[in-house]
């Protein structure tokens, strides 16, 4: 076992932690990922990268632990992953020809304490025809995904603009990410 843990089965979130070219390991949680109806977008991302990364911690106590969640905001609506092909359709018809925010929250844990931060990318997309949306939804892409799209994959031919980090749109900010480890020394204990 590492010195370094990510608290994740995302295998994009693996991808990108894998450019600080520090070793680490993968430790998969499951944690409840149901939030207070009155928590903002902000509150949701930092208390469930928080949940997962304690939901590891716990079981290696000596290491230390990134968790990471993402959301999609819209119109005032937390979009999460979509529930079905339905749920996807109507999350990307709300989507097509408007900007919306994607908020990736990052909680660390190192000898029992805690820093989290969160990181917000603004992404406007084309206005999507009824055909691309159907399309898109035969792919399978959505369905693994906040806001029912990879702006890596196929996903990318909806956007128009992008204001922000690209990488925190795909799960994890990995340039602040680095930053933030190297003010508080974790990288040279790895
Ligand atoms: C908007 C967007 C999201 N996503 C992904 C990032 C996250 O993996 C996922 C949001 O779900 P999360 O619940 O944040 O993460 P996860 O379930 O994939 O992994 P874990 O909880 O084990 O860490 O959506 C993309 O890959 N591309 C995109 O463009």
């Amino acid at each position: 076992m590492s010195n370094l843990i990510l608290a994740s089965s995302s295998p994009r979130r693996k991808e990108l932690l894998a450019k600080l070219q520090t070793p680490f390991t993968v430790v998969t949680s499951h944690v409840n990922e149901e939030f207070e109806k009155n928590y903002s977008p902000e509150q949701v991302v930092l208390e469930l990268a928080t949940r997962k990364a304690k939901a590891v911690s716990r079981e290696y106590p000596n290491s230390i632990v990134i968790g990471a969640d993402t959301i999609v905001v819209h119109a005032q609506q937390i979009l999460g992953k979509p529930k079905d092909k339905d749920h996807a359709r109507s999350i990307l018809e709300g989507l097509s020809g408007k900007t919306h925010s994607v908020l990736t929250g990052v909680a660390i844990i190192h000898a029992e304490s805690i820093q989290t931060f969160y990181e917000k990318t603004d992404v406007t997309f084309w206005e999507l025809s009824s055909k691309e949306i159907e399309n898109y939804l035969n792919s399978g892409e959505p369905f693994d995904k906040a806001g029912a799209y990879g702006i890596q994959g196929l996903g990318s031919l909806f956007v128009k603009s992008i204001h922000g980090d690209f990488y925190n749109v795909v799960g994890l900010p990995i340039s602040r990410l680095k930053k933030v480890l190297e003010e508080w020394n974790l990288l040279s204990s790895c």
